[in-house]
């Protein structure tokens, strides 16, 4: 591991009875980077994010975040450390506003304590206009600052997409985990995607992307990491892990499997 590493993992293994779903899996994350992790259809994509922001852990192995260890680490330990990522399925509160979905999340994590919520105390109002300006800052980075007083439904599945990253970007993260968030888009809703990717880069956080939209990923990445069968097979420049024979197998090899 170098100061330059966000994420270092090593040996990351996770077993769903006999099936090893992740074997032995080493990633560095260099700061400040988009890193994607590609791979076929059961792969263990989702199992390494999980692994990672501790959703749920792996059997072994070792997870450093900016140095420290959070292997087996509650979720919401991680997210302190800085980490937040966003889930294949969208999960919003469709009973509250934008802006309150964002809010709530981050009121989550900077909760305040027991003791300055009764007594109502100064510190808790300035709490409470910094979650409301987090919220609103991490909305305008994706684009739905004009949308703060509607209702998650009324959005287009896109934009309720991007309020998941609005969620995930309330806490203020330095690290940033999407599950598939291109999932369910078109082309133009793709490239709003990539623009905000791109802003989030530019604003120093590190992007770890887990996405089946391979021609999406190679354009958005600076570096594509490739599992196969919960193995990391490749891992590179997106230019030169396209061209490796080890991922072209992988990709054609389980697709005429499939046939
Ligand atoms: N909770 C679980 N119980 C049992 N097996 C699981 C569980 N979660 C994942 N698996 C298995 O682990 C393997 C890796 O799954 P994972 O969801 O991480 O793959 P993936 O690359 O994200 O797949 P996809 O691209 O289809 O989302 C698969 O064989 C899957 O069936």
């Amino acid at each position: 591991m170098t100061d330059q590493t966000i994420i270092t993992a090593r040996g990351v293994t996770r077993r769903f009875g006999g099936l090893v779903a992740l074997d032995s899996v080493d990633l560095d994350v260099p700061h400040g980077i988009v890193q994607a992790i590609i791979g076929p259809n059961g792969s263990g994509k989702t199992t390494l994010l999980n692994a990672l922001s501790g959703a749920s852990h792996a059997d072994a192995g070792s997870i450093r975040i900016d140095g420290k260890e959070i292997f087996r680490l509650r979720p919401h330990r991680i997210a302190r450390l800085g980490l937040a990522r966003t889930f294949q399925n969208i999960r919003v509160f469709s009973n509250l506003t934008v802006l309150e979905n964002v809010k709530v999340a981050a009121a989550c994590n900077s909760p305040m304590s027991m003791f300055s919520i009764m007594l109502s105390t100064t510190t808790q109002r300035q709490r409470e206009t910094e979650i409301e300006s987090a919220a609103r800052q991490a909305l305008e980075i994706v684009g739905l600052a004009g949308r703060a007083d509607d209702r998650p439904t009324q959005l287009p599945y896109a934009q309720q997409r991007l309020l998941e990253i609005a969620r995930a970007l309330a806490s203020k993260p330095s690290v940033l985990l999407l599950d598939e968030p291109a999932a369910g888009m078109n082309m133009t809703e793709s490239m709003t995607l990539l623009d905000t990717i791109a802003k989030l880069k530019g604003k120093g956080i590190t992007v770890l992307l887990v996405e089946h939209n391979v021609r999406l990923v190679m354009g958005i990445s600076d570096r594509v990491a490739v599992l196969d069968f919960g193995k990391k097979i490749a891992e590179g420049a997106p230019s030169d892990v396209q061209r490796n024979p080890l991922v072209i197998e992988a990709y054609l090899g389980r697709r005429h499997r499939h046939a």
